[in-house]
């Protein structure tokens, strides 16, 4: 079995963060492991409280699994602080850690909470891009790493050529907030690749950025290539979001094992 590391923020709600990856790495058949950045205190209609864990203590849960633990992949989700990323990427880099994915988590969906304090943009796409062998952008996130306007699909492009100078190996950047198809691009220096697929009419996206980028994680740990991980992360979220959860007042959660429970006949009518 395959081993992959999500280092991110806790949702108490269950949809999003670390709750999200450790699902989705179980729906791929890998062995889900966590370091924890920061508890919230959430639920599907926001983020209401934050408390950071300490970079001692998340540099200490890094050493505890890379000393033991063959590591395949690593996605980095909520990092929130300065201090945070400098600890994260000095460890990651004293490992030589492989497959790191950046979801850069900025704002929260409702766009009521920063889940990454605005001194910390810099070092994060100064420190952490560069070890990457992908970051997963949305709209919002693209346009204040690229510091570009985002509305069609060649403003996509430029932005991706723009990230990817700033010295990770593949831009994949998610089209769930521009109206239309919800189209990701992939930049990978010398070429696009489009990943299609019909927007769903749902309120129940909460966590979907999070899952994706779990999703490519665990291919990439598998030994997929970037742009079959991407491919087959598509798909694998499309239908999470095809089948969500109408839980609680606000966003709902994906159906992360929609497709197993499927196979499996535990689905109820
Ligand atoms: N309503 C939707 N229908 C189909 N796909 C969607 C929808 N909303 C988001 N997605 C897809 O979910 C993934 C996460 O995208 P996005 O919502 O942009 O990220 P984030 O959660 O980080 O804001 C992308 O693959 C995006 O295309
Ligand atoms: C703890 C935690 N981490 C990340 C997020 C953001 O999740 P994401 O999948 O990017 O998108 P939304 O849930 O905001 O749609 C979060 N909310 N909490």
């Amino acid at each position: 079995m395959k081993n992959v590391l999500t280092i991110a923020g806790s949702d108490s709600s269950g949809g999003a963060g670390i709750q999200a990856d450790l699902k989705t790495f179980a729906a791929h058949g890998v062995f889900g492991m966590s370091v924890i950045t920061a508890v919230t205190a959430q639920n599907t209609q926001g983020v209401f409280a934050v408390q950071d864990i300490t970079p001692a203590i998340i540099a200490r849960q890094i050493d505890a699994v890379f000393d033991d633990i063959a590591v395949d992949a690593v996605k980095i989700g909520m990092v929130s602080q300065a201090a945070t990323i400098q600890a994260i990427a000095a460890k990651l880099k004293e490992y030589a850690a492989p497959n790191i994915i950046v979801d850069p988590v900025m704002v929260s969906s409702k766009g009521d909470y920063h889940l990454l304090s605005p001194d910390a943009e810099n070092l994060l796409i100064h420190e952490l891009l560069p070890q990457a062998i992908l970051v997963t952008p949305n709209i919002p996130e693209a346009e204040v790493i690229a510091g570009k306007t985002i509305r069609t699909l060649p403003d996509m492009e430029a932005a991706a050529k723009t990230i990817w100078e700033l010295g990770p190996h593949n831009v994949l950047i998610k089209g769930g907030h521009l109206a239309g198809d919800s189209t990701d691009i992939l930049y990978d220096g010398t070429a696009f690749a489009y990943f299609r697929a019909r927007r769903i009419a749902t309120k129940n996206t909460h966590g979907t950025g999070c899952t994706l980028s779990s999703a490519i994680a665990a291919n990439l740990g598998r030994g997929l290539s970037v742009a079959e991980a991407v491919a087959a992360a598509k798909e694998y979220i499309t239908t999470a979001i095809e089948h969500s959860l109408s839980l609680g007042k606000g966003a709902g959660p994906t159906h992360h094992f929609y497709s197993l429970y499927k196979r499996a006949g535990m689905l109820e009518e």
